[in-house]
């Protein structure tokens, strides 16, 4: 079912907003709950997103040299989340040392490498960042080099979707934040696509936020984005 695809981040800075949204949105099944929210709750978030019995991505994006990427991804193994995040660009050694950390784990989530953040455009990437390459292919390099250290796959724009699947194979879980539908604002995201350009580009999940969660009404905004993909 497509809306099984769609991810909602719980973007909010406390416990009860967060369990507000997640009440409010019950059709909703994965959450992802990011910095904002981990920082301010700790794992409290993530004990009533079980007890939902809801999907959890716990986006942390770790960034860190090997020996704490590993010991960051042990530690959150302990939750039993179904996806999370670290940075590709931490490097191969922080990779495999993560991969390794987490197989010890009763249920260890899929790891996901971060490419480029959807944030960036070119422009920034070349000029502020120095990155000798082309966007595209630089997210492409990055998903490689995160598949041959073992990680389950990849985060990346809508709009490296397509390459990505064709180099990375179709087992490379692809998950796609910098969705945006024709009617809602990008705001701070840049390479963006819509849902259903996303799905049919080859994403697996797309992280769709604040056009449901800012929406003026959110289980509108959920229902219109879910019949747009299915039509
Ligand atoms: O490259 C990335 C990686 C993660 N994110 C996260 O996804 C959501 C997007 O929310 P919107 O409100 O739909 O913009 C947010 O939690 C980010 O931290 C990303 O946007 N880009």
């Amino acid at each position: 079912m497509t809306k099984n695809k769609i991810i909602v981040p719980l973007d909010v800075s406390n416990l009860a907003d967060a369990i507000a949204l997640v009440e409010k949105l019950p059709q909703v099944s994965f959450w992802k709950v990011g910095l904002e929210l981990f920082v301010a709750t700790g794992s409290d978030i993530l004990k009533f997103l079980k007890y939902q019995q809801k999907q959890i991505f716990l986006d942390l994006k770790f960034h860190d040299i090997p020996n704490t990427v590993a010991g960051a991804c042990r530690s959150a193994s302990q939750y039993e989340v179904d996806l999370l995040t670290l940075h590709a660009t931490a490097g191969k050694k922080a990779l495999q040392a993560a991969v390794e950390a987490i197989n010890t784990a009763e249920k260890p989530p899929k790891l996901l490498a971060i490419t480029v953040l959807t944030s960036f455009s070119s422009r920034e990437l070349a000029f502020d960042l120095k990155i000798p390459l082309e966007l595209p292919e630089y997210a492409l390099q990055m998903a490689i080099l995160a598949q041959e250290s073992g990680i389950d796959g990849a985060v990346c724009s809508p709009q490296e979707v397509s390459q990505l699947r064709e180099v990375c194979g179709k087992d490379f879980l692809l998950v796609c934040p910098g969705v945006r539908p024709s009617w809602a604002k990008a705001g701070d995201q840049s390479r963006v696509m819509t849902p259903l350009e996303a799905i049919k580009a080859g994403a697996d999940y797309l992280v769709i936020g604040r056009p449901i969660t800012a929406a003026e009404n959110p289980v509108e905004a959920w229902e219109r984005i879910c019949t747009e993909i299915e039509t």
